[in-house]
This record gives C-alpha cells, sequence and structure tokens, in this order.
C-alpha cells in the first residue's frame, strides 16, 4: 500500500496479525513512532536492521512488533515449543521492562508465545524449569543467558530465528564483550539480527561487524532529545546551599508537579537529598545499585503505577562512561583499561548490571531534575530521555555550579548541533530572593542530615530492602495483588522530623506568586488523645461526611 505521509501510516496498514494489532490498541497507542514506521516493515521483510533513534522513541517495539509476527507465522507452519528469538540487554531492569513490554505486545496471543527474562541474578537451578518450557522469547544479559546455555539449561543452535541486541552501545562498556563472543558461539549460522541503540559509537561499530548480515542501517535524523514543543530544557545557576533551598521551595510552593525524577551522581547524595526532602515531609524512594534487584524492579512498577511521586535515582552506569570518556581523550580505550574501569564502577555501583538513566521506561514522568550536573553528555540526554517520551510532553531542569559551566557549554552544543548558536536549553527565571523565607527551614533541615545519619538511612535501607525484597520474591510472586502494601518511601530518619515543615506558611509564599499558585500543604492529623473508646468515636466521626472537616493549613 503506498502511503503518501506519515499521517497516513497506522499500525493497521502494516500487515500485522490482527492480534497484534489488538494488543496495540490496548496500549492506546494511535499511531507508530518514527521508528517503528521505518523499522518495523523492515523487520517483516525479513531484513537485519542496525537502527540508531533518540532515547524514549519507541525502539522495543520497533524490533518487537516484527518479531512477534515472525513467531506466530513460524508456530502455524511447525507448532513445536522452542526458544525462537533472544533479546540481549545490559541490564536486569531492561530485562524486567523488555519481558513485560514483549508480553503486553503478545498479550493477545498470549497462548502463542511465551516470554521468559533471565537477567535477575537467581540460582540457575530456580530459572532452569522456566527455560525447560523452551519459552518462544528468551531475554537476558549476555552472562545470564550464557551462564545458562553452558549449563545446557537452554540449547538455541537449531531454532533460534531473531537476535536482538537492545542498548546496543552500553553492552561492550558493561564489560560483556567476551560473554557475547562466546554466547554467538551457540547460535545458529543463519538468523535474523536487530540491533538497537541511541548513539551510535565504536562499540556499536564493533557490534554490527560481529553480528548483523548486510544490514539495513537507520540512523533517524532527528536531534538527541525531542523538539521544545514536546520538551522544555531548563538551566539555573546554583551552588550547593542554593541547590537544596531552591528544590525544596519549588516542591513546596507546587512549581514541580506531577512524576518527578530527581538525579543525583553518588549514592551518598542520593541518601542526602531524600533524607533533605523528609525532614519536609516529602516522601520519596531512591533508587541506586545497591539495592537489591526484586526492590529496584518494585520501586519502578510503583512509580509506573503512580504510587511515588519522587524518585532519587543514580545512574552509575554513566560513571563508567565518563570514566572511559575521561581516558579517552586522544587516544582509544584499551580493552585493559575498559575492564579495569568497568570494575572500578563495578565496586563502587555494588552490581554492575543496573541501570536507571538508560532505557529504563518511567511512564507518564513530567520532571526530570538534574539536582547534580550529569558527568557527560550521554548521561545528560539519557536522564533527560527519561521524560517527554513517545507522544508524550516534558520538563527537564538541571542545577549548574560555577566550576560545571564548560560541561553546560559542551551540553549545550551538542544539543544544538550547531543550530546557528541557539540554545536549548533556557535560563530558568527564578529570583532566588522571592524564597529567602525558605531559608531557615532549609539550614534546619540540612542540620539534621548529618553524615553519620546518612551512613545510618543507608544501611537501615539496604536492610530493609533485602528483608523486603526475600518477601518479593517469594509471598509477592503468589499475591501479586497484595505487591501495593509494600512501599519504598517510608521515613529513614524519622526521629528529627518536626511536622510544621509540611506546611506551608503564607509569609513563606512570594508575593508574585500568592493567588497564582497552589503550595503543597499537608493535612493536619486530627488524632485524639486519651482512651480507646474516645478514639473509635474519632474514627467513626471521622467517617461521617457531614462532621469531618479538612484542614487545608492556609
Ligand atoms: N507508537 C507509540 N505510541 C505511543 N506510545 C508509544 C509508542 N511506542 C512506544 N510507546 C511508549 O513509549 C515509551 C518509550 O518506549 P521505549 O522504551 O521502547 O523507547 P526506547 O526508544 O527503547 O527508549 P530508550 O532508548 O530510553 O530505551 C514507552 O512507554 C512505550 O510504551
Amino acid at each position: 500500500m503506498a502511503l503518501s505521509g506519515r499521517e497516513e501510516l497506522r499500525f493497521f496498514d502494516m500487515g500485522l496479525d490482527d492480534r497484534i494489532v489488538k494488543a496495540i490498541a490496548k496500549l492506546g497507542w494511535v499511531r507508530p513512532t518514527a521508528i517503528q514506521e521505518r523499522a518495523i516493515p523492515l523487520g517483516l521483510e525479513g531484513k537485519d536492521v542496525l537502527a540508531r533513534a533518540r532515547t524514549g522513541s519507541g525502539k522495543t517495539a520497533a524490533y518487537a512488533i516484527p518479531m512477534i509476527q515472525r513467531i506466530l507465522t513460524a508456530k502455524k507452519v511447525l507448532q513445536e515449543q522452542m526458544v525462537r528469538a533472544l533479546i540481549l540487554v545490559p541490564t536486569k531492569e531492561l530485562g524486567h521492562q523488555v519481558k513485560t513490554m514483549v508480553s503486553q505486545l503478545a498479550g493477545c496471543c498470549s497462548h502463542d508465545l511465551r516470554v521468559s527474562d533471565v537477567s535477575m541474578q537467581i540460582d540457575y537451578s530456580a530459572q532452569k524449569p522456566f527455560l525447560m518450557e523452551k519459552p518462544d522469547v528468551l531475554v537476558g544479559t549476555p552472562s545470564r543467558v550464557l551462564g545458562h546455555l553452558s549449563r545446557r539449561n537452554v540449547e538455541l543452535r537449531d531454532s533460534l530465528e531473531v537476535l536482538v541486541v537492545d542498548e546496543a552501545d552500553l553492552l561492550l562498556s558493561f564489560g560483556f564483550e567476551s560473554d557475547l563472543h562466546t554466547l554467538l558461539g551457540h547460535l545458529p549460522k543463519i538468523y535474523q539480527s536487530f540491533l538497537m541503540s541511541a548513539t551510535f559509537n565504536e562499540d556499536v561499530e564493533a557490534l554490527k561487524r560481529l553480528i548483523l548480515h548486510n544490514p539495513v542501517v537507520l540512523k533517524l535524523e532527528e536531534s538527541h532529545l525531542p523538539p521544545c514543543s514536546q520538551l522544555l530544557q531548563y538551566h539555573m545557576k546554583c551552588e550547593e546551599e542554593e541547590r537544596f533551598l531552591l528544590i525544596i521551595a519549588l516542591i513546596k510552593l507546587g512549581l514541580v508537579r506531577g512524576k518527578t525524577l530527581l538525579f543525583v551522581n553518588t549514592v551518598e547524595r542520593a541518601y542526602r537529598l531524600r533524607l533533605f526532602l523528609e525532614q519536609f515531609l516529602v516522601r520519596c524512594c531512591v533508587l541506586n545499585g545497591e539495592l537489591p534487584i526484586h526492590s529496584r524492579c518494585h520501586i519502578i512498577e510503583q512509580f509506573n503505577q503512580g504510587l511515588y511521586n519522587f524518585i532519587v535515582a543514580t545512574d552509575e552506569s554513566s560513571l563508567l562512561q565518563s570514566a572511559n570518556q575521561s581516558q579517552s581523550q586522544g587516544a582509544a580505550v584499551s580493552k585493559k583499561k575498559k575492564k579495569k574501569n568497568a570494575k572500578k564502577v563495578t565496586k563502587a555501583a555494588k552490581d554492575k548490571e543496573y541501570g536507571v538513566s538508560r532505557g529504563i521506561d518511567f511512564q507518564n514522568v513530567s520532571n526530570v531534575i538534574n539536582f547534580d550536573f550529569p558527568p557527560t553528555v550521554d548521561a545528560y540526554i539519557h536522564r533527560v530521555g527519561r521524560t517527554a517520551r513517545a507522544h508524550q510532553q516534558g520538563t527537564a531542569l538541571t542545577f549548574v555550579s560555577h566550576c560545571e559551566v564548560h560541561l553546560l557549554e559542551e551540553v549545550e552544543q551538542i544539543l544544538s548541533g550547531g543550530d546557528d548558536g541557539k540554545s536549548v536549553l533556557k535560563p530558568y527565571q527564578f529570583d532566588m530572593k522571592e524564597i529567602e523565607g525558605f531559608r531557615y527551614r532549609c539550614k534546619d533541615a540540612t542540620r539534621a542530615v548529618t553524615k553519620q545519619a546518612i551512613k545510618e538511612a543507608r544501611l537501615k535501607e539496604i536492610r530493609q530492602e533485602l528483608i523486603n525484597s526475600k518477601q518479593l520474591k517469594t509471598y509477592f510472586e503468589d499475591n501479586p495483588k497484595d505487591l501495593h502494601i509494600l512501599r519504598h518511601d517510608k521515613s529513614l530518619h524519622p526521629s528529627t522530623i518536626k511536622p510544621h515543615m509540611k506546611n506551608v506558611p503564607e509569609y513563606l509564599v512570594p508575593s508574585t506568586l500568592q493567588g497564582v499558585i497552589q503550595p503543597l500543604v499537608g493535612k493536619r492529623k486530627l488524632q485524639p488523645k486519651g482512651n480507646i473508646a474516645a478514639r473509635k468515636s474519632f474514627k467513626k466521626q471521622r467517617q461521617d461526611p457531614l462532621k469531618n472537616f479538612k484542614y487545608t493549613g492556609k
């Protein structure tokens, strides 16, 4: 069917199995994204595809849809159950997410198509039963898949039809090169491949030579991030103390609304910020490589379900890139050095197969705030790419100290792509004098967040999350409906919290904003002192709509 314009192309026009079209409709997708529009038809023709498209542009479905179609067609001819597709991912979080996306797209033919993710680092024998059932699609990190292949838990040589390498540029920098080489020795001679990446670099070139056969290269001519009609990017020059002051004022004055990701550069900083926000009774979760994988996936899942508004995240993988980049200035980084860097960061990150700024689909994120300036331009792009995904809108705000101005210039230069010097990151117009009133509270809160408090909070959280993680694995697998009762944003340092910090008295609202904004105010907890009977009658009274009232704090 000839299609003259992009607007006219629909999933329906692609000749897809009805069940796939139905699943897409269930997801609420109206039209394909640019990369899907180009890659799906090629994939359906059986071509090898190397695709570069910006972060959040819908690359997963771009390979998953033709892959599912191919499997469904193959199963009509030969019904025997076998592993027909392998998707390699660099991180466990991504493994979990890709499995979910493929399962959703195959949701209307779930009897005909099974998906398994083996990225989790649990006992190989625990995953073996799933592999014995020969899922149609196997998802995993190269090391985990190889582990299963060498234990003969799975066999791919006679069955594999499709190989996907997702986030290809990250795979080698995570130190998977030798695993990948060995793994390829377990695959048949002929199969269709997809190599998906948000950036093209030497690693992707190397993978292209290694994996693809005469591929179609799709390099979408688009900016690294969505245009300003979709994504507003701001920067604000402020030093350390000002960052804390500004963030709390923005949140409390309701200027930051909707789901927000706050990025920092170290785990220690993440807890510092979380404890600081906690002083103002702003609940948030932290996300970092120290936490057990089940907890990490659960936090992302709950955030996507709308349970949390704020996540303070670190992106350890960008530290690795930063380390590699700083060494590569002028000379190519040797494999040895890359491995050394990987080890260095692994040690710091605890879990090398962790990454939240790359590939993770946090849904409906309204704002990304770089509380700490990202270590590399790539890190900036991937962090900010967590908002304004697919066809959605978003805002990014980056704090810049005077010694980070050169980094900002670097980001500006790459993002503007030499576009007659037009600045993509606009200065955030905010008069710090207006929020001077918050300074006293801010200092008070900062004083409570001591090094010792951070250390204790970090330990407490790991301990708690290890328990959570065990529970998640066992109990919640059998009772998925109860999963919501387990929260990850409980206070870590409750003894220092002063309830009055929750509210914003009128005198703290800048005069220019009075009447314009809605500051965040808490509901006062009306708890009667006294005996149990009094409490009961109080509870009854609160449940009676005629007798209860809401305290707005104003
Ligand atoms: N055609 C579409 N219409 C609307 N939403 C879509 C469409 N395709 C994908 N999405 C949504 O867009 C979001 C981003 O998709 P996806 O994670 O596949 O992007 P990506 O290009 O792989 O990003 P990254 O490079 O960060 O991994 C997801 O929430 C997905 O559900």
